[in-house]
């Protein structure tokens, strides 16, 4: 699966970067500069369709290694890495008025309301001279994708899943050691509950549409099995 999806990914780069007259980048969302409050209207479209940036969501439970496998897709292909969860996180160390709110429903591994989260991640493409976006981690439900599709006006290009078992993703994420609120097993317990009723969902939603790239990575650090190939490791580079 993994050499199928980078092969899609890199003949897609290749058809934009020869598109003659693309303009990436070129988001109509001055509004939303840096720093400027999380506030969005009730019809904001600041992402319109002409704009041909490749976008891809990078979804799998907590500790499926998505956060592993995007810095690998980065280190390969160049493409800018957003994570959501980290976003969310430097939102809360930040003197930012949702920060309470954004800690406390990280705590609780529960969801954070979509107009917070689909603007700090354009607030970050907007910063960015890169046109290839790794969104990983979101959209984390039916209401994440859909306020992202709305305000932005597209769909991503491509949807990577990476499929762990459970007990492995219970296993790496007490073992990250990132000092991080929500991984300890309470936490834990809850937010694989909400990724299975929530962000499954999603995945099934892009499976239909065609969009979705389906790995699993419970065979060492770094590493990607392919669901087609069992039994053939399969190194990301
Ligand atoms: N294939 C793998 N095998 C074993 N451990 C892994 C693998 N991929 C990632 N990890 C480890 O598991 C933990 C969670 O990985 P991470 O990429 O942060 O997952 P996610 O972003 O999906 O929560 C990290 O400590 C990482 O080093
Ligand atoms: O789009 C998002 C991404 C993350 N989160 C919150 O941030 C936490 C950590 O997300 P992250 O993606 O960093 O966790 P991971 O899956 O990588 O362990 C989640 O449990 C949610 O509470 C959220 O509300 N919306
Ligand atoms: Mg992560």
């Amino acid at each position: 699966m993994w050499k199928r999806a980078t092969a899609t990914l890199k003949s897609s780069l290749s058809l934009h970067i020869t598109k003659e007259g693309s303009k990436y980048n070129t988001f109509h969302c001055h509004r939303f500069i840096s720093g400027s409050p999380l506030h969005f209207q009730e019809n904001d479209v600041i992402y319109p369709k002409h704009v041909d940036s490749v976008i891809t969501f990078v979804l799998g439970g907590p500790g499926s290694g998505k956060g592993t496998q995007c810095a690998r897709i980065v280190e390969t292909y160049g493409f800018k890495h957003l994570s959501a969860g980290d976003l969310l996180r430097k939102e809360v160390l930040s003197a930012s008025e949702y920060g309470t709110m954004i800690l406390d429903t990280i705590r609780e591994g529960r969801i954070v309301p979509s107009a917070v989260t689909v603007k700090l991640i354009l607030r970050e493409m907007e910063c960015s001279d890169n046109h290839k976006f790794l969104i990983d981690g979101f959209p984390r439900s039916e209401e994440n994708r859909i306020a992202f599709e709305r305000i932005t006006g597209s769909e991503p290009d491509f949807v990577l899943f990476f499929d762990c078992p459970e007990e492995e993703m219970v296993k790496r994420v007490l073992s990250r050691n990132q000092g991080r609120i929500d991984d300890n097993i309470e936490t834990i317990k809850k937010r694989l509950k909400v990724f299975e009723a929530l962000n499954l969902p999603v995945v099934d939603h892009y499976e239909k549409r065609g969009k979705l790239h389906r790995g699993c990575t419970p065979v060492g650090p770094g590493q990607i099995r392919s669901e087609n190939r069992p039994g053939k490791d399969d190194n990301v580079k």
